[in-house]
């Protein structure tokens, strides 16, 4: 409800989504370094959620924010459903061709080998996601082969524990320690085969230094449309706060992406909370977006 609210916050999402819906993607003609910037200035500095929340949910006359924001989530549902009929309709010779080809340029990449503390997704074949297992593995063998974790590979994947957004990270180092949830995906219990908590990536005292995230499309200019359940940019939001409080480098967020899933630059639609990836992996190759990615990943 609009009283719950005050008339500047209305009007800072009002002019946020009314510019995004302007200029779809607002860094497409820009030159690198500027597109970060105006990426992360565009879509890194959402007003309050509880704004946003009585934007989408209010019957004001006055704003026409709501309409906005429908349309966009109209827009990704569209979308979802083309990717995933496409991700479906792929050869499955090709999709392994091209699982192969992404792990393989993680594997061999240099921003890869030299980070110690990742956060990966577990790939669902039936979610058509791109095959993470050579790579966890590769981190995973790293990790017990050193026998001390602090000189080995660091590996932290999701849990997901409610229906709110709600996802954790949690330390694994095994495919042993993974039991399927309710949709089917492999993820930790929260306590280890020993009794132990396992350790939650914000509670920890290091910082990770890249990201593996999972996706349905992503576009050239590192706009990322997930399933729908604002997991992963709630998380995302709340790690790249902390990474700030406690003046850490930001992580490199860094998605896996199939041909059929790599997009024109501002085809994807997204709201203020959509948190953009720093590089695409694609089978030919790694696309660096954002300026991090440029210093880091060429
Ligand atoms: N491998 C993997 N793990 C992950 C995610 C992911 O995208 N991939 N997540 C990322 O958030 C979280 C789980 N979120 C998920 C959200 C939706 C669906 C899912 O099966 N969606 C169906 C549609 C369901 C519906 O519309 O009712 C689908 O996409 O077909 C799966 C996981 C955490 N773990
Ligand atoms: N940082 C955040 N805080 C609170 N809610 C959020 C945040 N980010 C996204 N959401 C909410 O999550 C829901 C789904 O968002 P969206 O459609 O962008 O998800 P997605 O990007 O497809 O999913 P995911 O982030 O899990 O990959 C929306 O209602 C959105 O407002």
């Amino acid at each position: 409800m609009v009283e719950m609210t005050t008339w500047a916050h209305t009007l800072r999402a009002v002019e946020l989504v009314a510019m995004l819906m302007r200029h779809p993607c607002p860094i497409a003609s820009a030159s690198p370094k500027a597109r970060l910037f105006s990426t992360r200035s565009v879509i890194l500095r959402p007003p309050p959620v509880s704004a946003m929340t009585t934007m989408m949910n209010t019957e004001d006359h006055h704003s026409s924010a709501p309409t906005h924001l429908d349309t966009i989530f109209r827009m990704k549902r569209t979308l979802r459903s083309r990717v995933k009929k496409e991700l479906k309709a792929m050869d499955p010779t090709i999709r392994s061709l091209e699982d192969n080809a992404i792990q393989n340029i993680v594997l061999e990449a240099p921003w890869f080998k030299s980070r110690k503390r990742l956060c990966a997704y577990i790939s669902c074949s039936a979610l058509r996601e791109v095959d993470t297992s050579k790579v966890l593995s590769e981190i995973l063998q790293n990790s017990a082969k050193d026998g001390y974790s602090q000189m080995g590979k660091k590996l932290y994947v999701p849990r997901v524990e409610d229906k709110n957004c709600h996802m954790r990270m949690l330390n694994i180092s095994s495919m042993d320690d993974l039991i399927a949830n309710s949709m089917n995906i492999l993820e930790p219990a929260p306590i280890d085969a020993n009794g132990n908590e396992r350790e939650d990536v914000m509670l920890a005292n290091e910082p990770v230094d890249l990201f593996l995230l999972p996706g349905l499309a992503f576009d050239k200019c590192g706009r990322r449309l997930g399933r729908g359940g604002g997991y992963y940019d709630t998380f995302l939001a709340r790690y790249q706060q902390l990474a700030e409080e406690r003046k850490w480098k930001q992580p490199l967020l860094i998605a896996l992406s199939y041909s059929p899933q790599i997009m024109d630059e501002g085809a994807i639609p997204v709201t203020p909370t959509d948190v953009p990836v720093d590089a695409l992996v694609t089978p030919s190759g790694v696309l660096p977006i954002s300026a991090a990615a440029l210093e880091r990943c060429c």
